[in-house]
C-alpha cells in the first residue's frame, strides 16, 4: 500500500506518517523543504519519541520523499499510483497543493481505475472539502463528473500535540502519546483504508467541533494569554493560576455550548476538558506560545476556534460568552513581530481602529453583541486588567 502525504512537518511525520507506517503503508512525503526531503531519502526512516515519562521510541520506516518544487512530475506520477493521499500543510497552503493534486488525479484517470481518497488533516472545519473545491477549480466540467465517481475527499478531525522540534536529529519528532483521528466515512469512496487509529464516523460535525472548540480554543487562549503575560511556553502559562482559570472558564463556555448542541453527557465532557488541560500542562513538551498562537488572522476567522464557538454560544446558549470574548480580545492584542499575521493585525488596529478591524477579519456583523463584548475586554486588557 502506498500513501502520498503532503507536508513532512510536525504532524506529517509525528502523527500521520507514524500511523501509516504502523498500518503497513509505504509513505511518500511531498514537501518543499529540501533539507527534510533529502534526509528522508537518505535515511528512509525516522524516530518518533513519546513526550512522557516513558520516552518510548518508534522507528518509522518505509518512507521516502519528493520535493514538489524541483520534481513536480514525480508527485503527479506517485499520486497516479497511490492507495491514499493525505495532507497536513496548514489551511493556507491547501490551495497551493491543489494544482499538483489535480494533475495527479487527471493522470490517474488515464492509468489507474482504482478509487482514491484524499484526506486533509488540518485544524479546520471542512479541510478536505476546501481542498476539493480548489482542485475542482482547476478541472473541466467533464473531468468533474469522472472525479466524482473515482475520488473522495472525506473531511477529518486530527488531534495530537506536536510542538516545533529542536532536536539534533532533524527527522526525529517528539509527540504526545495521545491522538485522535476521525474521518467522515460518508464522503469516502471505495474500500476504507485499513489504518489502525482512524475512527470512521457518519457525522463528523460533533467530533470536529468538540475538538476544535476545546483543544484548539483552549490552546489558542492559553497562547494569547501567555503572550500577554510575557510567558514563553504553554506549560509555563498553565502554571499561572490566573491563566489556567481563564482557560478553564473559556472551556466551560464552549462545553456548555457543545453539551446543549449535541446532547453530550456533561460529566463526560468535563472529563474531556480535564484531560485536555492536563495535555496543555505536559511538562515533557516545551511548546512556544508563538507556535500555538501562530496566524492570528486565520484563528480569528468566522468558522475558526474563537469566533465560531462565541457566536454559536450567543445563538444557542443565549448568554454572553465573556471568557471567549476575553480570549478573542487577547488574540487582537497578539503582536508578535515574528508572525506576519500578528504584524498585519496590529497595523490594521493602529490605522483603522479596533472595531473596523474586528469586522474586517472576523466577518461578524453589527447585529451581534459579540463585537461590543470583545471591545470591552480589549479595553480592560489594555489597562492591564486580566480577570
Ligand atoms: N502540530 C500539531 O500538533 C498539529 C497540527 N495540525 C495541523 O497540521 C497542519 C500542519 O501543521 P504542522 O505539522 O504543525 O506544521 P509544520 O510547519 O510543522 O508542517 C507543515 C509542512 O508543510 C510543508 N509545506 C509547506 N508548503 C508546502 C507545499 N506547497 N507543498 C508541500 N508541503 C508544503 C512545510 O515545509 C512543512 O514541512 C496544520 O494545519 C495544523 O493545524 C493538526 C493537529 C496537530
Ligand atoms: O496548527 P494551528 O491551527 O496553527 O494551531 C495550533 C494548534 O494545533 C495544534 O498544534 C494541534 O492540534 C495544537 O497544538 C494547537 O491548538
Amino acid at each position: 500500500m502506498l500513501a502520498v502525504h503532503f507536508g513532512a512537518g510536525n504532524i506529517g511525520r509525528g502523527f500521520i506518517g507514524s500511523l501509516l507506517y504502523q498500518s503497513g503503508f509505504q509513505t511518500c512525503f511531498v514537501d518543499v523543504n529540501s533539507e527534510i526531503v533529502d534526509l528522508l531519502n537518505e535515511k528512509q526512516a525516522y524516530r518518533v519519541v513519546f513526550a512522557d515519562h516513558s520516552q518510548e521510541e518508534l522507528l518509522i520506516k518505509n518512507v521516502h520523499a519528493v520535493n514538489s518544487k524541483s520534481d513536480p512530475d514525480k508527485v503527479v506520477e506517485t499520486i497516479a499510483q497511490a492507495d491514499l493521499v493525505t495532507a497536513a500543510v496548514g489551511p493556507n497552503i491547501l490551495p497551493l497543493i491543489s494544482g499538483l493534486i489535480a494533475q495527479g488525479l487527471r493522470k490517474r484517470i488515464q492509468t489507474n481505475d482504482q478509487p482514491l481518497n484524499i484526506i486533509a488533516c488540518e485544524n479546520m472545519i471542512g479541510g478536505s472539502t476546501l481542498l476539493k473545491e480548489k482542485v475542482y477549480e482547476k478541472i473541466s466540467e467533464e473531468e468533474k463528473k469522472m472525479f466524482n465517481q473515482r475520488f473522495g475527499f472525506p473531511d477529518a478531525a486530527v488531534d495530537r500535540i506536536v510542538p516545533n522540534q529542536t532536536n539534533e536529529d532533524k527527522l526525529m519528532v517528539m509527540v504526545e502519546p495521545f491522538y485522535e483521528w476521525a474521518v467522515d466515512q460518508t464522503k469516502m469512496i471505495g474500500e476504507k483504508p485499513k489504518i489502525e487509529g482512524i475512527t470512521f464516523v457518519d457525522d463528523l460535525k460533533p467530533y470536529i467541533e468538540r475538538k476544535l472548540f476545546t483543544v484548539n480554543t483552549g490552546h489558542a487562549v492559553a497562547a494569547y494569554l501567555g503572550y500577554y503575560a510575557g510567558i514563553k511556553t504553554i506549560n509555563e502559562a498553565m502554571e499561572q493560576q490566573g491563566i489556567k482559570t481563564l482557560v478553564e472558564k473559556t472551556l466551560q463556555e464552549t462545553g456548555l455550548l457543545l453539551v446543549q448542541k449535541y446532547s453530550f453527557d456533561m460529566d463526560t465532557h468535563k472529563e474531556y476538558i480535564a484531560k485536555i488541560l492536563s495535555r496543555f500542562s505536559n511538562p515533557y513538551i516545551s511548546d512556544d506560545v508563538t507556535r500555538v498562537g501562530r496566524s492570528p488572522i486565520r484563528k480569528l476567522g468566522l468558522n475558526d476556534r474563537l469566533i465560531n464557538p462565541a457566536r454559536q454560544y450567543v445563538e444557542i446558549v443565549k448568554e454572553e460568552p465573556v471568557y471567549l470574548a476575553k480570549g478573542i480580545a487577547t488574540a487582537f492584542l497578539y503582536d508578535y513581530q515574528g508572525d506576519d499575521e500578528a504584524v498585519e493585525l496590529k497595523d490594521k488596529i493602529n490605522s483603522q481602529g479596533l472595531e473596523a478591524t474586528i469586522y474586517e477579519y472576523t466577518k461578524l456583523t453589527k447585529e451581534t453583541v459579540l463585537v461590543d463584548l470583545i471591545i470591552n475586554q480589549f479595553t480592560l486588557l489594555k489597562d492591564g486588567i486580566l480577570v
